[in-house]
């Protein structure tokens, strides 16, 4: 797949812009700040509805302006559709497939795939948990684009058991009744079961899909490792027993009864997909030790620079195996690499389908990775 054609109207820096693509390598060099990522985190945000930098819409919206536009062109399999979404912030968003408007704007969800290498990749390996949740349920909802309904309901479920926790543990210690708030705890025990089953579920079979390939990417990266050194698994928030969806839906419930108490205490739900780690490990070689050791607080910032490549790498490699060349973009990243990384980076991506590089200086990217080139200046994009 690959983007034939790109327009915005007042997304982030650019009140208008018009670019033609090809398959292939395409990159956008120009001094900082001048609009480059704006260009690439578009494309991004039509295929997760989400942006790779910022957590809410309103920053992609032109600064004094209500609404912007991102529309493309994609090419697949030798058909073009074009995809547009209408950014609203604080109003709901809209989306259009060849200008007919779908029911919701989630639907657009998968139908262009992106792997987004950028800077803020070390906080995969080096952040919160959180941040390797995230990396998680992006994948999964690229792969199953049902899933963000799945997800965007079990984080509304949560926010609204959270602050019936808050209301039933307040109750609690002022003494006064918490009947009512307990027996509508259970209603929505039963609703978190159900979302966070499903989401675990899809999230086990994800890990243990991706887990090889992550193991292949990370001894490509780093050089002198093999495959067995780099891994990952899923530690759950409770003891899941067996994997199937009613086992785990019955277990997540009876630690729910378990922690009742402690979370009436705490006022937050302390068990579910939301409390979960993706453990990122290297083993140590043989005459180290060769125990696995965590990546963070352990490795090196060059290992930890290896394994957030081999995550991406490896989710590049999982959704093509699905059946499609997903869109790589590679945002300011060589600038972070040493020139051995770097190299062994290009030559793994050089023969996507669609490559999009933005750097500030030309030389910082690789010449296996020569293709067509846009200068991007004070919000004008030029063909070079
Ligand atoms: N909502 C917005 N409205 C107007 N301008 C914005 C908005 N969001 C970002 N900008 C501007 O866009 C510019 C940043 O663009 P971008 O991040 O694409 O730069 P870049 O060329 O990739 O730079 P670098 O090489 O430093 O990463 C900044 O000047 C910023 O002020």
């Amino acid at each position: 797949m690959y983007v034939s054609h790109l327009t915005l109207h007042n997304f982030r820096s650019y009140a208008s812009a018009d670019v033609p693509l090809e398959a292939g390598v395409t990159a956008f060099i120009g001094r900082n700040g001048q609009g480059k990522t704006n260009l690439v985190e578009a494309i991004d945000y039509l295929s997760r509805l989400a942006s790779h930098r910022v957590a809410t819409d309103a920053p992609l919206v032109k600064a004094g302006c209500d609404q912007a536009i991102v529309r493309a062109a994609v090419v697949r399999d030798g058909r073009t559709a074009v995809l547009e979404v209408e950014l609203n912030p604080g109003k709901t968003n809209r989306a259009r497939v060849n200008k007919s408007p779908l029911a919701k704007s989630r639907d657009l969800v998968g139908l262009v795939r992106t792997v987004v290498f950028s800077p803020e990749d070390l906080t995969l390996v080096k952040g919160d948990p959180s941040d390797r949740r995230k990396f998680l349920d992006d994948l999964l909802v690229l792969r199953t684009p049902r899933l963000a309904g799945v997800r965007a309901d079990y984080d509304r479920i949560l926010r609204q058991r959270n602050s019936l926790l808050k209301t039933a543990g307040a109750a609690r210690r002022g003494s006064t009744s918490q009947e009512s708030a307990l027996s509508t705890l259970g209603a929505w025990d039963s609703h978190l079961v159900h979302a966070g089953s499903e989401l675990l579920s899809h999230r086990l079979a994800l890990v243990e899909a991706l887990a090889p390939y992550v193991g292949k990417a990370y001894a490509t990266v780093a050089r002198g490792a093999s495959r067995e050194d780099a891994a990952i698994d899923y530690r759950p928030s409770f003891d899941l027993g067996q994997h199937d969806p009613a086992a785990l839906a019955e277990a997540f419930h009876a630690e729910l009864e378990r922690r009742r108490g402690d979370e009436l205490d705490r006022g937050i739900s302390l068990v579910g997909p939301h409390r979960d780690e993706l453990l990122l490990s290297l083993g140590l070689a043989p005459e180290a030790g060769g125990q696995r050791l965590p990546v963070k607080g352990y490795a090196s910032h060059g290992e930890s620079w290896s394994f957030a490549l081999a995550l991406r790498l490896a989710s590049y490699d999982l959704l093509r195996s699905d059946g499609d060349d997903p869109i790589l973009i590679l945002d300011d990243v060589f600038a972070e690499l040493d020139t051995e990384r770097r190299a062994q980076l290009a030559e793994l991506v050089a023969g996507a389908e669609q490559v999009l590089v933005t750097a500030a200086v030309a030389d910082d990217v690789p010449a296996v990775l020569a293709g067509v080139r846009y200068a991007v200046a004070g919000g004008e994009v030029t063909r070079v």
